[in-house]
C-alpha cells in the first residue's frame, strides 16, 4: 500500500512516512499484544518514535492507548512483543528488566503525566515535594540541589512558585497537571508520555497546559507520546498521528495528512464527527 494509492474501506491503513526522519527511532515497539482476560486490549501493535518529534496517539475509548502508554513507561508487560530505547546503556528488550532495573530507568529517562493526578501525585505531600521526590528516587540528596531543581522545574512548567508549597489536594485541576509535569522533566527525561494530560480541564486552562507543553517542547526538543481521544489536542500537538480501534493500528502518518485526508473508514468517521 502506497499513499497514492487509496485503501479499500474497512482495511489498516499504514502510510508510507516520508523520507524525513533521517535519525534512528529512540522507541521501537514490535508485535505487542495484551490480553485480560477474553480483552484483547492490544494485538500486534507497533510504534516507533523519533528523537524530537510529538507522536500523538488517537482512538475511541477502550481502543488500547493508555494500555500502549502504559507499556512505554514500563508499568505493564505484554503477552508477546519487544521495547527497545536508543539511550547510551541500554540495549536489548527492555521487558526483560526486573522491577528494579525498570523503576531506575523510568526515573532516569521517561515522564509521565496522568489524566488523574491522582496517579502521579501524592497529594498530601508538597507540590515542591513530590518534585523532589522524583529527584531522590534518582539519586540526589542535597537539600539544596533539591529544592532549586523542583522550583526550576515547576518555574518551566509554569506553575505559579508561590504555590510550591502547597499540597496537589489544595490546587486547581490546572495547577496539578503543572505540578505532574514538573515531576516529569525535572530530570530532563530522553521521552515524556502523556495520557490525556488536558482531559477533565476547563477549556481556557485546557489551552493554557497545551501552551506550556508547546513551549517546553519548542525549548527543548523533548521527544513525546501524547494520547488522547481529542483530535483538536492531536492535532495541535502531535507531528505524526497514530490512529488506534480495538487494540489495532489502522492508520498512522503525519498528523495534517491523515486529518486532511483519512484513508480508513475509522478515521474518516473520526474526523467528520470532528468537524
Ligand atoms: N488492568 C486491566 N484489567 C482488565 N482489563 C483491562 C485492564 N486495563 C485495560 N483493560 C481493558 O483493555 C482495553 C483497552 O483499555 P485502555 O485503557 O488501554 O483503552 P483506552 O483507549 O486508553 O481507553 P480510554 O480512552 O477510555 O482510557 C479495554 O477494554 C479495557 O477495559
Amino acid at each position: 500500500m502506497t499513499a497514492q494509492s487509496p485503501a479499500p474501506r474497512g482495511e489498516a491503513t499504514l502510510r508510507q512516512l516520508p523520507q524525513l526522519m533521517t535519525t534512528p527511532p529512540i522507541l521501537t515497539m514490535r508485535g505487542i499484544t495484551r490480553r485480560f482476560g477474553k480483552v484483547t486490549a492490544l494485538e500486534d501493535v507497533d510504534a516507533t518514535v523519533y528523537p524530537g518529534e510529538v507522536l500523538g496517539i488517537v482512538g475511541e475509548s477502550g481502543s488500547g492507548k493508555s494500555t500502549l502508554l502504559r507499556m512505554m513507561n514500563l508499568e505493564d508487560t505484554p503477552d508477546t512483543g519487544t521495547y527497545e530505547l536508543d539511550l547510551p546503556g541500554l540495549g536489548g528488550n527492555l521487558f526483560g528488566l526486573d522491577r528494579f532495573e525498570r523503576r531506575m530507568l523510568c526515573a532516569r529517562n521517561i515522564g509521565i503525566v496522568y489524566q488523574n493526578p491522582h496517579l502521579g501525585l501524592l497529594m498530601r505531600h508538597s507540590s515542591s515535594g513530590n518534585v523532589a521526590e522524583r529527584l531522590l528516587i534518582a539519586g540526589e540528596r542535597s537539600f539544596k540541589v533539591l529544592r532549586d531543581k523542583a522550583r526550576e522545574a515547576l518555574d518551566a512548567s509554569e506553575f505559579p512558585l508561590e504555590r510550591m508549597d502547597a499540597r496537589p489536594i489544595e490546587l486547581s485541576g490546572g495547577m496539578q497537571q503543572r505540578v505532574q509535569l514538573a515531576k516529569a522533566i525535572a530530570l530532563e527525561p530522553a521521552l515524556l508520555l502523556l495520557d490525556e494530560p488536558t482531559t477533565g480541564l476547563d477549556v481556557s486552562v485546557q489551552a493554557l497546559v497545551l501552551d506550556t507543553l508547546k513551549r517546553l517542547q519548542r525549548d527543548r526538543s523533548i521527544t513525546m507520546v501524547i494520547v488522547s481521544h481529542d483530535l483538536g489536542v492531536i492535532h495541535t500537538m502531535a507531528d505524526r498521528v497514530m490512529v488506534m480501534r480495538r487494540g489495532r493500528v489502522v492508520e498512522q502518518g503525519l498528523v495534517d495528512q491523515v486529518f486532511q485526508d483519512p484513508q480508513h473508514e475509522y478515521t474518516q468517521q473520526l474526523v467528520h464527527a470532528k468537524l
